[in-house]
């Protein structure tokens, strides 16, 4: 089963094309990332995806459905969540009502299950609830603008940049908690300039240069590139790495 299928998607803006032919597939289970220089139109296709940007060419299904174009409201109802790029939370409202936000498409019955469910996968929510969301720390705000995006109980949780400003071990955290969400049965799209942790946990990757997808393969195929491993990984390609190379990094 596959939870996303984009198929030679294109987008303009302005007259532009700025999305040209894109094709991308999530496995139901899977966690994949799509790496890329600033400008390629990463977040762009997020944003045609999860509906912010209307007017594509070309087809987005997520589990079976057609769902391109459709207003984003329907698009988290067919089952797409997402934690954008810097987050995003009402910091005057406390954990609770932002979680609360993210549960609006979805029966009041269900609220306080998924908020247990959401604070079972990050504890630190649980003991903040009635703090403002403005009062937690990067990484903690982090955590609640993914679990913010879980509370609409989605099929695919698409990231932008998770990782931004956070410190490697916040990043390591919450790159765990990730592969924890996929084995609860949402499957991952992750859009993140830290090549090297992404690839860490990612099943499949793409890489966009100038609105194509100019790549794609396994971690071990990207790691195994020469101009990838230069463009994005900045350092030595496998073949040529020492053996403990691993064990330092
Ligand atoms: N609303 C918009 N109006 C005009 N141009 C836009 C708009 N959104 C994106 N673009 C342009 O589309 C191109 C791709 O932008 P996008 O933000 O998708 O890149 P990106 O790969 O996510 O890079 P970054 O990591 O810097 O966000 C850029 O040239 C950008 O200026």
């Amino acid at each position: 089963m596959t939870a996303l299928e984009v198929r030679d998607l294109h987008l303009p803006i302005g007259g532009q094309e700025i999305l040209k032919g894109v094709n991308v597939t999530v496995a139901a289970d899977g966690i994949v990332c799509i790496l890329g220089a600033n400008g390629v139109g990463k977040t762009t296709l997020m944003r045609t995806i999860g509906g912010v940007y209307r007017g594509a060419q070309g087809t987005v299904r997520v589990d079976g459905v057609d769902i391109t174009n459709l207003p984003s409201h329907e698009i988290v109802r067919a089952g797409v969540s997402q934690a954008p790029e810097g987050r995003h939370i009402f910091g005057s409202m406390t954990v609770e009502e932002n979680l609360r936000i993210g549960a609006i498409s979805r029966p009041p019955g269900e609220l306080r299950e998924s908020i247990d469910r959401v604070c079972g996968l990050f504890p630190i929510l649980r003991e903040r609830l009635r703090q403002k969301g403005g009062s937690l720390s990067g990484g903690e705000q982090q955590m609640l603008c993914i679990g913010r995006a879980l509370m609409a109980r989605p099929k695919l949780l698409m990231l932008d940049e998770p990782s931004l400003g956070l410190a490697p071990m916040v990043v390591r955290t919450i790159f765990g908690l990730l592969q924890d969400i996929r084995g609860s049965g949402t499957a991952i799209l992750l859009v993140e300039q830290n090549a090297s942790a992404a690839l860490r946990i990612a099943d499949y990757a793409y890489v966009m240069e100038g609105g194509r997808v100019s790549f794609e393969g396994a971690p071990e195929a990207l790691k195994a590139d020469e101009r990838i491993v230069a463009a994005y990984l900045g350092g030595q390609s496998q073949r040529h790495r020492a053996p403990d190379d691993d064990a330092r990094a």
